[in-house]
């Protein structure tokens, strides 16, 4: 059962207090960040910080630490110690992947750590799709502000200009198989923002959203997962499948709409969903 990425909750590595309270939080993920929201001067401290908090329990939440870019003064370090996290994290974030290429410098420094890509520049939009095929990539996060800033667009609330790289990304990570969650939304105090932004990064198909606040946990949890009335419809379509199926017909009809072996996948794939986040609540 693949595990839900409904609710990714960024913690600067650096603030001890809100590593202890992401242990309570109801976040599919943690990104323990030792990037963007780390002061320079507080590099070494927080890399010491996240050392001691990875040694206490996080229960099923799914621990991914973002280092610094190898090129940075930081990153080599960060990769080191990651090194010695072994078993205590489940993927190590790697901010500003261009290409493969990218990704295949910091594979060879942690042969064992599955790697999540940071797709946050013109040239990862480009070379997407070589992004999502590496082997050892198992997952991938939009840097929707890095993005922006590079690509000189303005924030808008339907996201226009973001469209063409979601999408590229969206088609490769799904043509490989890979996770995939969608960027932050900065107003962290915006419920009402928030939700429309998830909604529209769940019909998109985005796994769940990166967020940068406990407050914002309840509004992905919620958008990202399957509604009752999904559920509902999912268990009837697989039944009424199924007796079709029994019946030698190819297809079934539910409330006026033809079912046949895809929407089933897309079913099955539904309550799977259901099921694995309540084994997390569980
Ligand atoms: C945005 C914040 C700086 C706000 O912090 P603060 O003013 O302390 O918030 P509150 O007083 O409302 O906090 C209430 C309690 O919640 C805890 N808290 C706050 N944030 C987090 C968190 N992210 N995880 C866990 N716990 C958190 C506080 O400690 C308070 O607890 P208590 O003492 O018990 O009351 C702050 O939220 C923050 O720093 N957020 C994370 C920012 C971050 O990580 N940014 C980098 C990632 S986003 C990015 O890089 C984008 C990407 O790369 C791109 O290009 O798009
Ligand atoms: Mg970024």
């Amino acid at each position: 059962m693949a595990r839900p990425y409904r609710s990714v909750l960024y913690i600067p590595a650096a603030n001890e207090r809100a590593m202890e309270k992401a242990r309570t939080l109801q976040a599919d993920a943690i990104i323990f960040d030792l990037e963007d929201a780390v002061a320079p001067s507080e590099k070494a401290t927080a890399r010491d910080a996240l050392a001691r908090a990875l040694k206490s329990d996080y229960g099923p939440r799914a621990r991914i630490v973002r280092i610094n870019a190898l090129d940075s003064d930081w990153g080599r370090q960060d990769a080191a110690a990651c090194a010695g996290f072994a078993g205590q994290v489940d993927a190590v974030l790697v901010p500003k992947v261009d290409g493969a290429a990218g990704l295949d410098r910091i594979a060879a420094l942690l042969p064992d750590t599955p790697l999540w890509a940071m797709m946050e520049t013109p040239q990862a939009m480009l070379n997407a799709a070589e992004i999502a095929a590496h082997p050892r990539l198992a997952g991938m996060v939009m840097g929707t502000n890095d993005l922006a800033k590079e690509l000189n667009s303005r924030f808008r609330a339907d996201r226009l200009p973001m469209q063409a790289g979601l999408g590229l990304c969206l088609l490769a990570a799904r043509a490989h198989g890979k996770v995939i969650v969608d960027g932050v939304f900065n107003a962290f105090r915006d419920e009402h923002g928030l939700r429309a932004e998830c909604e529209q990064g769940r019909d998109m198909g985005f796994d769940g959203k990166t967020l940068i606040h406990p407050a914002q946990l309840a509004t992905a949890n919620e958008v990202f997962a399957p509604t009752d009335a999904e559920i509902e419809m999912a268990r009837r379509q697989i039944e009424a499948f199924e007796q079709a199926a029994a019946e030698g017909k190819g297809v079934a009809v539910v409330d006026g709409r033809i079912v046949e072996n895809l929407h089933v996948a897309t079913a099955r794939a539904t309550l799977d969903r259901a099921q694995a986040i309540a084994a997390m609540a569980g």
